[in-house]
């Protein structure tokens, strides 16, 4: 992948903010990759970086079982720079002390610079940065000065000027750090010199090589919801492979009022794809009958997908490769990290809800990106703005927004209710404001009074966030005129509904979904 572009090495100690790392350098139009903290000074050198950038890590560098890295990568003459665990590990190869600091430092701090350096050009002198450590950089190896301190008179940055490493002990990757992507920038472009010469139209030409070189002459299908992900997806692929690859949407029985009217819609005006249409309702609806635990679902319907797949091809002929839309949200969340040891949040059906037995090996082209980054792509190829600008819809769909049993009368109830939600905030124009728009359905009733009559019925959940890429997310400020809306509409249309909520929780603490 590295030949003809300038590369900026990410190695992965397994932090949540690694790929966002990999994507600010993307920011600056020079490809970013991950690699294993196993990865050797040897093989890095094959791929001839501009530049080398350590991640943070949950460990501490003194644990027993802490990811190390081949010291030799500190002697390669590439230009380094070192991330919170990345400043740590630096600063212990190389004959510093670490230990555990009195306080854990989470959250926002102040920064000073003590002198003048390429990493901080054009930075303002006492900028927020954002912390979240809790193990400190306590005596320096040789040669090292330090370049910046907290509030506290604790180092925040460090460097070698002699052998050409940097470190930081705060995020800059992050978007609470305020100029955080300028000291990107400084690293990428004055430090490592490399020259911007990524871009989406780059990254679709690699992508299309390199699945033909991939694929060959064998055949794939792809897992099509008509999500922008997906879309592109198939649309990218077809362009390597041609009429080799078949794609496939499955109404699972979970979908969203009108939803396969809409697909078919968009994919007779917009596409000329082969693509078919799967009537799986029962075996998905059989299969979750009586099941409440949502990781339970969510495993059930990932392995579903797949022998609904497997069943449809009989008679096609060999299909080697699965297409799917995955991103890489949907990676982390379902801890499957680079470096290894991130926590699992919850099965994505697409990656952890996987069958061990599948046999079809995967091609997932956007595995690595955020979904703001495939937007841009999916425009880049051509695809229409109403598929560009779908809010996500997850496979497991309603069955993650039903929480607990899932039965007819509440896929009906949902279903109802969730058109209206969709219905009045495109109808207000805020469709694009926010990130997704939905209604969950709760396991509970309760009393109301309806004309004279009383009524014990479910409450509707209303869920509207604001995100940029999933990986965090705020409840919207939806104006209380339409909340109202809303509310008397879902009371008044839908039966066995008498009471409407607002989820004005954030992720973290909680998820986007319910379930
Ligand atoms: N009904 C479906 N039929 C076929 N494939 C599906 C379906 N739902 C999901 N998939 C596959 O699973 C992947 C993950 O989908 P999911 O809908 O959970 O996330 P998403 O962010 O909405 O993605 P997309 O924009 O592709 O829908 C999709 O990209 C697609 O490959
Ligand atoms: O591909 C997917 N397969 C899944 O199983 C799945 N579950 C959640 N989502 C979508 O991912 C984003 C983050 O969701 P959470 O905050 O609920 O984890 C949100 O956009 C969710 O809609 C899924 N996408
Ligand atoms: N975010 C990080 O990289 C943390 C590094 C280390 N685990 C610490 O607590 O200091
Ligand atoms: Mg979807």
């Amino acid at each position: 992948m590295a030949s003809e572009k300038d590369l900026i090495a990410v190695i992965d100690f397994g932090s949540q903010y690694s790929q966002l790392i990999a994507r600010r350098v993307r920011e600056c139009s020079v490809y970013s990759e991950l690699f294993p903290p196993t990865i050797s000074a040897k093989e890095l050198a094959k791929l001839s970086p501009k530049g080398i950038i350590l991640s943070g890590g949950p460990n501490s560098v003194y644990d027993e079982d802490a990811p190390k890295m081949d010291p030799e990568i500190l002697n390669m003459g590439i230009p380094i720079l070192g991330i919170c665990y990345g400043m740590q590990l630096i600063s212990q190869q190389l004959g510093g002390h670490v230990e555990q600091g009195q306080k854990h430092e989470y959250g926002r701090t102040k920064i000073k610079f003590e002198s003048e350096n390429l990493l901080f050009k054009n930075v303002t002198n006492e900028i927020n940065v954002w912390m979240s450590h809790g193990d400190e950089v306590k005596v320096l190896p040789e040669g090292f000065c330090c370049l910046a301190i907290t509030e506290n008179k604790k180092l925040a940055s460090v460097c070698s000027p002699e052998k050409n490493i940097y470190a930081v002990q705060f995020h800059p990757e992050v978007a609470h750090t305020e100029q955080g992507q300028l000291i990107i920038r400084n690293f990428v472009f004055d430090i490592c010199k490399a020259k911007p010469t990524w871009s989406m139209v780059t990254f679709i030409q690699d992508s299309i090589s390199k699945i033909k070189e991939m694929v060959g002459d064998q055949k794939a299908i792809c897992a099509l919801s008509g999500g922008v992900d997906s879309s592109a997806a198939a649309v990218l692929v077809h362009k390597a492979i041609g009429d080799n690859l078949t794609c496939f949407y499955v109404d699972t029985g979970l979908m969203r009022k009108n939803e396969n009217r809409d697909i078919k819609r968009i994919f007779d005006e917009e596409f000329h794809l082969n693509v078919k249409f799967i009537d799986a309702r029962e075996r998905f609806l059989s299969k979750l009958e009586g099941v409440s635990d949502p990781e339970r679902k969510r495993k059930i319907i990932g392995e579903e997908f797949i022998r609904t797949f497997e069943d449809a091809i009989k008679g096609l002929g060999d299909f080697d490769w699965l297409v799917q839309g995955t991103l890489y949200p949907d990676v982390i969340e379902s801890a499957v990290s680079v470096g290894g040891k991130a926590v699992r949040i919850k099965s994505h059906h697409n990656v952890a809800g996987l069958p061990e037995d599948m046999k079809f090996k995967l091609l997932e082209p956007f595995r690595n990106l955020f979904k703001d980054e495939v937007r841009n792509l999916a425009l880049e190829l051509g695809l229409p703005e109403e598929i560009v600008y779908r809010h996500p819809f997850p496979g497991p769909g309603l069955a993650i927004r039903i929480v607990g049993e899932i039965t007819r009368e509440k896929l009906r109830i949902l279903r109802d209710a969730d058109a209206i939600v969709r219905e009045e905030i495109f109808n207000a124009g805020l469709y694009r404001d926010v990130w997704q728009a939905f209604a969950v359905l709760l396991p509970i009733k309760s009393v109301g009074v309806m004309g004279d009559r009383r009524t014990y019925s479910y409450p509707i959940v209303l869920r509207i966030v604001s995100s940029d890429d999933a990986m965090t997310a705020d409840w919207a400020r939806i104006p209380y005129d339409l909340l109202d809306r809303i509310a008397r509409r879902i009371v008044n249309e839908v039966d066995e509904v008498n009471r409407v909520v607002y989820d004005i929780s954030s992720k973290p603490p909680a998820t986007i979904e319910w379930e």
